[in-house]
């Protein structure tokens, strides 16, 4: 897969460059590449802000440096297929696993970072003539731009491409694969600081262990995420409990 990244500060993506990632990089996995949007800025003083029509506080990013970055990103990898461009906005779809599993299948993911008060909305309608444009929100609060929405999607959507982490099997029982929170984990000592692992993880009885969790697992969502309920499928896990 191949990832664009377009920002006036390139040097936030660098964390981009270690662990898992940066390995998937170094190992071709992911083809990552980062834009200064400053680069396309067409004065000498490299501007990419203007005081906005209409008034109101704060600068939007002037449309000319994103038209320029755009089209150079596009032709830096051509392909019939339009590349996705994901524009972290506070106003876009909530970002979820369901589509950073979607995201995952794409060749082509562009990022364009906004700052100030966003990009001057021509710049959403242009780019729809070469990207297939997404803009998306990572949760409903204020960032000051879209550099950690990026890292917060390119980490959650490069995990799942075949060779980024080691084990795949982790990718199985995670959280929101299915809609039920994760379990408690547990590692050596079997008592710390007078506080014992569950009696049932210590024993080898694998279905007591699949049990147990599952069981952590029930527990957990109602506690702390009582909204995913609706979606579980009460009536099967009864039948489990009926069964067992
Ligand atoms: N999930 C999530 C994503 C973001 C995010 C993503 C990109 C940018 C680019 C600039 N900003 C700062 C920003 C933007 C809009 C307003 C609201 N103003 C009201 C009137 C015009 C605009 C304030 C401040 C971003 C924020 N925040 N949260």
């Amino acid at each position: 897969m191949r990832l664009d990244v377009i920002s006036i500060f390139p040097e936030y993506l660098n964390p981009l460059q270690l662990s898992l990632i940066g390995r998937a990089a170094e190992d071709g996995i992911l083809d990552l590449n980062v834009t200064n949007l400053r680069d396309f800025a067409t004065d000498k003083h490299r501007k990419v802000d203007d005081t906005p029509y209409g008034g109101g506080a704060g600068m939007v990013m002037m449309p000319e440096p994103w038209g320029q970055a755009l089209d150079a990103v596009r032709a830096q990898a051509p392909a019939e297929k339009k590349p996705v461009l994901i524009v972290p906005s506070p106003a876009g779809t909530v970002f979820n696993q369901k589509m950073a599993y979607d995201l995952a299948e794409e060749d082509h993911l562009v990022f364009a970072c906004g700052r100030y008060e966003g990009i001057d909305e021509r710049v959403i309608e242009y780019a729809h003539e070469n990207f297939t444009v997404i803009p998306v929100s990572i949760g409903d609060y204020v960032l000051n731009g879209g550099e950690v929405a990026v890292m917060v999607m390119v980490e959650a959507i490069a995990r799942l491409i075949p060779g980024v982490i080691g084990n795949p099997e982790s990718l199985v029982e995670e959280s929101h694969s299915d809609v039920l929170l994760e379990y408690p984990v547990y590692t050596k000592p079997a008592s710390w600081r007078g506080r014992e692992v569950p009696e049932v993880l210590l024993g080898g009885n694998h279905h007591r262990v699949a049990r147990h969790r599952r069981d952590e697992q029930i527990k957990r969502t109602a506690a702390r995420r009582p909204d995913l309920i609706p979606q579980l499928d009460v009536e099967s896990l009864n039948r489990r409990d009926r069964d067992a």
